[in-house]
């Protein structure tokens, strides 16, 4: 779908949709949304994409953010035509908003992020990749079209599969790639520890790394050449999960594979390789020569951190907490986001994510100074009460009222918003 124009046709349909008493697919509302998938899915999954890090103050402080302005409405200024559409790397977008990357997401549902894709590519709203997705995103790329997409990145251990995954993902057709920062370790999560399930998440979120030639390279190295033996200890269930998924990945018999040395050694190259804590200002360089995609830095809260990511030639920054879901007592995303903004100074696209759950949202978000805005749990509870379509109507649902707030408080375009429209209360 052209970007321009898009976002009003939709709307139109919503609205039409509502007047001629077509019920939704899944609850429009934002908290009665979350209440059914809560209903729906089962408590670990359930845990799993509610749940943030320590007490959850940062995940709070997201949304509580976001109430500490206020729109500040006009009046008579002809909002009768409107455009949603924004340009991003070149391409016309029918609103600020992407739907962000969202790992494991087949703990939701079984078409996870083919379904996602699917929506995306109805909507002609972006989806990102995840580096922890449940499908490839050769998969996900398949069902699109050319419909846009970008990909996230986890910093490997190897070099040699960063750069895998680089190629596949320029090959898929992504327009940018998006460095995720603040996840090199899981966070501290209770709703997950106490449920004993974070190994369970890590096995979903395989699917980029079964899928990758290096990486099954080296699983069949470490196969063939075992260390030395060691007593194993008993497998957890979740261990058991990780080693059937991983078995899974292979062809030839299940039976066979899941004899065979090749599970064990899948789940400890994927332990030894998916993340690099090491990562550093130094290494960024490596990867800029790699590619001419545009390279974005999620998880950006400092200004100076904004700064070096200019000095280093990044194109763009993502304002994020990770959704609250790793460091607990951070800043809240959208009061990092002046800072960061003041630092950029208008040089690149700073995107924001971690609180956004309406229209409105993005609407303050994108006033506030943010170039587009990234969709995170909204739409896994769309997905996971209604597959594709679920995901489909959660993303117009957004689109719809962000335009309505534009035409309500006076504007016609997006370029017309600036912190002139809001208040701090
Ligand atoms: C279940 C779940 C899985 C996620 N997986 C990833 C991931 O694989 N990569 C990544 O960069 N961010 C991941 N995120 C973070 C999101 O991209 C985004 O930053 C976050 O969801 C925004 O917060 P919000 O959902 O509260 O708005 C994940 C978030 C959730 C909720
Ligand atoms: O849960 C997450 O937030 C996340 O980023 C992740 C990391 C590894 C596997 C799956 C998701």
């Amino acid at each position: 779908m052209d970007g321009a124009g898009a976002g009003r046709r939709r709307q139109n349909e919503v609205y039409r949709a509502g007047v001629f008493g077509r019920s939704p697919s899944v609850p429009v509302g934002i908290r009665r949304l979350q209440e059914r998938a809560e209903r729906a899915l089962d408590a670990r999954a359930y845990a799993y994409v509610a749940g943030g890090a320590g007490d959850e103050v940062t995940q709070r402080a997201n949304r509580a953010a976001f109430d500490k302005w206020a729109v500040v409405p006009r009046v008579l200024r002809d909002a009768s035509a409107r455009d949603t559409s924004v340009e991003l790397f070149g391409r016309r977008l029918p609103a600020p908003l992407l739907l962000g990357p969202v790992g494991a997401l087949e703990l939701v549902h079984p078409e996870a992020d083919v379904a996602v894709a699917r929506a995306a590519a109805a909507t002609g709203v972006p989806m990102v990749f995840s580096n922890q997705g449940s499908a490839s995103m050769e998969d996900c790329a398949a069902v699109m079209g050319d419909a846009p997409r970008w990909f996230q990145l986890y910093w490997s251990t190897s070099d040699e599969l960063v750069e895998s995954l680089v190629r596949r993902a320029e090959a898929a057709g992504c327009d940018a790639l998006v460095v995720t920062l603040d996840t090199t370790m899981l966070g501290w999560r209770p709703r997950d520890l106490d449920l004993g399930h974070l190994p369970f998440a890590l096995g979903k979120g395989i699917a980029q790394y079964t899928s990758d030639p290096v990486f099954r390279r080296l699983v069949e190295e470490r196969a063939a050449a075992p260390g030395p033996e060691q007593a194993q200890p008993r497998p957890t269930p979740a261990a058991v999960k990780a080693l059937v998924s991983m078995a899974r990945a292979w062809p030839g018999s299940f039976r066979d594979n899941l004899r065979s040395p090749l599970p064990r050694a899948a789940v400890e190259t994927f332990l030894s390789i998916y993340s690099r804590p090491s990562i550093s200002w130094d290494d960024l360089a490596w990867l800029r020569s790699r590619t001419r995609l545009p390279i974005l830095l999620k998880g950006v809260l400092h200004p100076d951190d904004a700064r070096r990511a200019l000095d280093e030639g990044m194109d763009g920054l993502v304002v994020s907490t990770h959704g609250g879901r790793q460091v607990d007592r951070s800043i809240a995303a959208l009061d990092a986001l002046p800072e960061v903004l003041g630092a950029v100074a208008g040089r690149v696209p700073v995107l924001l994510d971690s609180g956004i759950r309406s229209g409105a949202d993005v609407f303050t978000a994108v006033a506030l100074g943010a170039t587009a805005v990234l969709l995170g749990r909204p739409f896994a509870w769309g997905l996971a009460l209604a597959g594709e379509q679920g995901v489909r109507q959660v993303v117009e649902d957004v689109v719809g009222e962000f335009d309505l707030t534009l035409g309500l408080t006076g504007h016609t375009a997006v370029d017309q918003l600036s912190p002139d429209i809001l208040r701090r209360v």
